[in-house]
């Protein structure tokens, strides 16, 4: 059965929690996933010179088809992973290179799974804002958020995910 959900881990490991969280909610809610480090892409470039790498036709694959995007990533200071930012940034060549791409986001769904070894309660910051506001800029419908603590695997088990 095609999911018209994707899961799009960022981290800076393969095989660490946030792969391992997402395997758990994958299996669980049937979605597919898109692992960042499978990809080569580079930084957001002034000049386009990144233009062949991987990021235009993963971002096409993706929004072919999916409605609901889901970006995983750990926490890694207050902000998300690296990897994850650099492909945010990427989303600028849909503005200004591939702006009929960049339409083709609006209306459809965003939402982030988060991980660290705090529980959702002590985020004393709001991590979710750069979500919000970009989801808001793209004309993306914002779902919401899960955060799973990474030092209690029992999370993992039958996962309640509010914004699905
Ligand atoms: C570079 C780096 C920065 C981190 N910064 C934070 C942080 O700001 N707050 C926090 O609670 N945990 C932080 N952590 C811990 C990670 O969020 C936590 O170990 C997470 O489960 C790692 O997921 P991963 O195995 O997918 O990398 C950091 C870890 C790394 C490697």
């Amino acid at each position: 059965m095609m999911s018209n959900k994707v899961i799009i881990v960022g981290s800076s490991r393969k095989n660490g929690n946030t792969t391992r969280i997402i395997e758990a909610v994958a299996s669980q809610f049937e979605i597919d996933v898109v692992n960042l480090s499978d990809h080569n892409f580079s930084y957001y470039d002034y000049e386009s010179t990144n233009r062949n790498d991987d990021f235009l036709p993963l971002i096409k694959g993706i929004i072919e088809k999916y409605d609901t995007l889901i970006f995983a990533t750990p926490i890694y200071w207050y902000s998300m992973s690296g990897i994850m930012k650099v492909f945010f940034d990427r989303f600028s060549d849909l503005i200004r290179i591939e702006k009929e791409w960049g339409r083709k986001l609006r209306g459809k769904k965003m939402a982030v799974i988060s991980n660290s070894h705090d529980f959702e309660s002590e985020l004393d910051y709001n991590f979710y804002i750069p979500f919000v506001k970009s989801a808001e800029y793209l004309g993306m419908d914002y779902l919401g958020s899960k955060h799973f603590n990474a030092d209690i695997p029992e999370e993992t088990q039958n996962i309640e995910l509010a914004f699905l």
